[in-house]
């Protein structure tokens, strides 16, 4: 479908509009079917900003997400299929999934076997490939923006590309954004963002995956930041006791503080907590 064209007829002439799934920042979700085709999609309804109000999102940075988002496709990033401009709202056309979000799975167990962990994680790598070698930063890697396929959870897909970016090696592209726990040390710094920062994000993921527990959470938004800048982080005993120390290698490789001395998207799709050494034929 090309998206590089905004359809400008009314969205309701094509499309039945379900029940709200979900919402965001000036947006919200809803399930919607193609009356045509019977075809089922997520429509992202984002409020544009109006005059000189501060209510909804500017179209340079709505354009900016349409941008990112017509550059991937990949089976672990969401896909955007069409995009309609209205008077008061941009609506993204996506691939609807229907297995919830990867925080609410791990919200119903305390934590994750390392197999299921690393396999998520194995996903989230490969997802993330696509997007660095295309040069573009997501910003926003949370359990919250990564959402299961389909009930068997075994397939994620990373969704919200509100704060991604192409990047360009001449941009010294530095900005305070993102959910306080989840962000990398030179976010907390105003330092210059770029790929390594998706990497420390990576970490907090699969810390969480795999303890239940998230590493640099304080009490307050400021103690959260200090303990980041800090790398003020702990394997905890009865959290980690049945973890491995690849497991813990594998973490403490992205909570590195340099970002150019951080575990790179590859370097983690290479970590034999992720890619085991071949199973040796057994020798008969
Ligand atoms: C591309 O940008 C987005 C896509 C989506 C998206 C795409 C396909 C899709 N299928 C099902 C859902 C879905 C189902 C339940 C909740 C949500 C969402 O509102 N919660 C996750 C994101 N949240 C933290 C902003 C989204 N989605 N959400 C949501 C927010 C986005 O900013």
């Amino acid at each position: 479908m090309d998206t590089t064209v905004f359809k400008l007829e009314p969205f309701e002439d094509h499309y039945d509009v379900g029940d709200d799934i979900g919402s965001g920042h000036f947006a919200v979700v809803r399930k919607c079917t193609h009356r045509e085709t019977q075809q089922t999609f997520a429509a992202k309804f984002i409020r544009k900003r109006r005059g000189g109000g501060r209510k909804g999102a500017k179209m340079e940075e709505i354009v900016k997400e349409i941008n990112v988002l017509r550059c991937v496709s990949h089976p672990n990033v969401i896909s955007l299929h069409e995009v309609y401009d209205t008077k008061l709202e941009v609506i993204l056309v996506l691939e609807l999934v229907s297995g919830g979000e990867l925080f609410e799975y791990i919200s119903e167990r305390e934590a994750l076997s390392e197999e299921e962990a690393s396999a998520f994680i194995k996903q989230i790598l490969e997802g993330v490939k696509h997007l660095h070698d295309n040069s573009i930063v997501h910003l926003d890697l949370k359990p919250e923006n990564i959402m299961l396929l389909d009930q068997n959870c075994t397939s994620i897909k990373l969704i919200d590309f509100g704060l991604a970016r192409k990047i360009s090696d001449r941009e010294d592209m530095r900005a305070m954004m993102g959910t306080a726990e989840f962000i990398a040390p030179e976010v907390v710094s105003y330092e210059p963002l770029s790929f390594a920062t998706d990497m420390w994000s990576i970490g907090v993921i699969t810390y969480i995956l795999l303890s239940g527990s998230s590493p640099f959470l304080g009490d307050t938004q400021q103690e959260t930041y200090h303990n980041i800048t800090a790398l003020n982080f702990s394997f905890d005993h009865d959290l980690f006791k049945n973890t491995s120390d690849l497991a813990k290698d594998f973490i403490e490789r992205l909570f590195v503080k340099n970002p150019r001395k951080r575990a790179s998207v590859d370097d983690c799709l290479n970590h034999p907590w992720i890619k085991p050494k071949e199973r040796r034929e057994t020798i008969a």
